[in-house]
């Protein structure tokens, strides 16, 4: 990782237009799994001190073990405790480790007003939710808050809330200055990848000079169209123009055609409900009926995989999005309690793999973990040659959405190279620790299905 080039380096330029701000192009052509450049965290923190909240009130106990008591400003410590419990009851910063970051920028600020000059550049949404939290903090915490300006502090609120990236294996999150200056694209052309307080960005598609770099920003996989559209006006506040959004079909609203017996229907944007085999317009009754089985799955998914069958009503298509999530929810927890039900598992996770090569036919990292959950469950099942397969090609996606000789893509290959021979194996390499919570939920559901058949 050493030798990854940091975005100075890069071969990438920073820039400008009305509608988006800032936002960074290539300056070379990427190949898919180039590594674009690396960003450290400017400023990150864990959820580790969650459940502590609860139990103590010492500011020293509540401090991650990369923090200490200078991390937080002077003005803060006593009151440590109580200002964390009730920034996280701000819908607009939520968690513990989102409340720690602004805290540590706030604190940078105090001792030198320069330190935020390059975050408090950065755009973010939801000014006046971000202002009225602001607010409230100068108000109730007059002497840790009341020397930020409330502009400043606005915004340090802003721009976390909207720009954070997870830090998966820290449990907690981060701030990315140059990372998140990439615009966003549904159909992206570059993924990210973080292993501890480092992101880096790979190229996932071909990408021509002056092309802008763009990632995922909600991490939308398997979402359709309209969910994508919401989360990004909610979330980042921009109407989102991006080709899957203006003119590609939603092929995670999938519908079995009315009108020709294996014609699969999508809502294209310019045209309507249209068959991708007879070429077929549903009609407003037809569109109707789906809309409102849709808004009754929407309240409640089924949890058996029975009723994902039952559900589908002879309208939904095994690829819609609402059927995909409820199986995978399935899907996931069998393969974490490595149930014993195993024909009815791997069924299962055939058919979420089918519906994912389908609906995002490209690289995404969200892949190669459904693959590795692929693999996973053959060795349950036996087949152990499928198995390495599955790891195979959940190796073979990592290298484009992370890079070849990264660590998520290394631990692949050792899978590939080494592929656990049973279920004690597969607990021994992951160690789950849900099994047990899990395993009485399938049985559970085993019981009811027996019982239905
Ligand atoms: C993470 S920041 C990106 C940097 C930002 N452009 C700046 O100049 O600070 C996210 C913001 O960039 C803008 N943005 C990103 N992608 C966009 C897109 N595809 N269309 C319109 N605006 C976009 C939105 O204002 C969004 O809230």
């Amino acid at each position: 990782m050493e030798s990854i080039n940091t975005f100075d380096q890069a071969a990438v330029a920073t820039q400008s237009d009305a509608i988006k701000g800032r936002y960074v192009t290539a300056t070379k052509a990427f190949a898919p799994g180039d590594i674009v450049f690396k960003d450290e965290a400017f400023v990150y923190s864990t959820c580790d001190c969650e459940e502590l909240l609860d139990e103590t009130t010492d500011f020293t106990k509540l401090l991650d073990s990369n923090e200490d008591q200078t991390s937080y400003a002077r003005s803060m410590r006593k009151s440590f405790h109580k200002i964390l419990s009730a920034m996280i009851e701000m819908e607009i910063i939520s968690d513990v480790d989102r409340a720690k970051c602004i805290l540590k920028c706030i604190t940078m600020y105090i001792g030198d007003k320069n330190s935020l000059s390059n975050l408090l550049q950065l755009s973010y949404a939801n000014e006046p939710a971000c202002k009225a939290a602001a607010s409230t903090l100068r108000k109730d915490f007059p002497i840790a808050f009341q020397s930020i300006p409330l502009s400043v502090l606005t915004k340090i609120i802003g721009v976390l809330n909207t720009n954070s990236h997870e830090l998966e294996t820290l449990n907690g999150t981060g701030l990315f200055l140059s990372a998140c200056l990439m615009e966003h694209n549904c159909a992206p052309n570059c993924s990210f990848t973080t292993n501890e307080t480092t992101l880096w960005v790979t190229a996932i598609r071909p990408i021509a000079i002056g092309e802008p770099l763009s990632i995922d920003y909600g991490n939308m996989f398997y979402r359709p169209t309209s969910e994508r559209q919401a989360t990004m006006l909610e979330g980042y506040g921009f109407e989102c123009t991006c080709v899957a959004c203006t003119e590609l079909p939603d092929l995670a609203r999938a519908f079995i055609c009315p009108n020709c017996p294996s014609g699969i229907v999508h809502l294209f944007p310019k045209e309507g409900y249209k068959c991708l085999q007879c070429q077929k317009l549903m009609n407003q009754k037809q569109i109707d009926q789906v809309c409102a089985l849709e808004k009754e799955l929407q309240e409640e998914l089924p949890d058996t995989l029975e009723g994902v069958g039952q559900a589908a009503k002879g309208l939904l298509h095994q690829h819609h999005y609402l059927l995909f999530w409820a199986l995978d929810a399935l899907g996931l927890r069998g393969a974490q309690a490595l149930v014993h039900n195993v024909t009815k598992l791997a069924h299962m996770w055939d058919r979420i793999i089918t519906s994912i090569e389908y609906v995002v036919p490209g690289a995404h990292h969200e892949k190669t973990i459904y693959y590795d959950q692929l693999a996973q469950v053959r060795v349950i099942t036996g087949d152990i040659g499928g198995a390495k397969q599955a790891y195979s090609k959940a190796y073979e996606i990592s290298c484009i959405v992370s890079g070849a000789n990264t660590p998520p893509t290394l631990a692949l290959k050792e899978l590939v190279d080494d592929v656990p021979k049973s279920r004690d194996e597969l607990v021994e390499r992951y160690g789950t620790g849900h099994e047990d919570e899990y395993m009485e939920e399938m049985e559970e559901s085993d019981e009811e299905d027996e019982d239905m058949d």
